[in-house]
């Protein structure tokens, strides 16, 4: 038997092709990824299970990633997007313009953006407070400094992070909705 208390209800209007959920590390992008996913009937793909194993090491080890170890595994998630068989939901930082194009650009659809911005005091507490994860909370700074804002481009939402998941996740669905 489904459990039908814990099943977002589908919105009335989805957006028609996939979606990045975007931001910095500890921005809350598996969180609320899944949840749209969800509402939306559509698959989820984790960017982070798609980094090559050496990424996942300098990371773990406080060593921020170069452009050249971005490439390979912005490829490998532009490859997921369009092997699809329809639109997904994908995890993905996607901190700078050029990777927002490469992954526009693999896509068989437009692609829309959900931007998660929070200030640097609350991002921190949610990676201190994170367990079991890779990416340790010293790596905030240099994520930040990457981080190249997407507002305004292309059906781009912002969302402020500091309120509860199920809230931000309303706010992207309507914004979405409107798209
Ligand atoms: N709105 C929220 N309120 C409180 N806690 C949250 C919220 N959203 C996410 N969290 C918590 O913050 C932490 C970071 O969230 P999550 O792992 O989803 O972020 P992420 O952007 O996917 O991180 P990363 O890219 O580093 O994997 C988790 O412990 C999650 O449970
Ligand atoms: O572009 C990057 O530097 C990486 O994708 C990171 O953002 C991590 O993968 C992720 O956020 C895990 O914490």
């Amino acid at each position: 038997m489904t459990d039908k208390k814990h099943r977002p209800a589908a919105p009335a209007h989805r957006f028609p092709g996939s979606l990045v959920v975007m931001g910095v590390s500890g921005s809350g992008k598996s969180s609320v990824g899944e949840r749209i996913a969800k509402a939306y009937g559509y698959p989820f793909i984790e960017g982070d299970a798609l980094h090559p194993p050496e990424n996942i090491k300098k990371m773990s080890d406080g060593v921020p990633l170069t452009d050249d170890d971005r490439w390979p595994w912005l490829a490998a998630i532009g490859r997921k997007l369009a092997e699809s068989s329809g639109p997904a939901v994908v995890a993905c930082s996607a901190l700078k313009l050029s990777y927002r194009q490469k992954l526009r650009e693999s896509a068989p659809e437009e692609l829309a953006f959900v931007y998660l911005h929070g200030t640097e005091a609350v991002l921190a507490e949610r990676m201190q407070h994170r367990t079991g994860h890779f990416m340790p909370p010293s790596l905030l700074e240099t994520q930040l400094a990457t981080l190249e804002d997407p507002t305004g481009e292309a059906n781009t939402v912002a969302i402020d992070i500091d309120q509860p998941l199920a809230a931000i996740v309303d706010e992207a669905l309507a914004a979405l909705g409107k798209m």
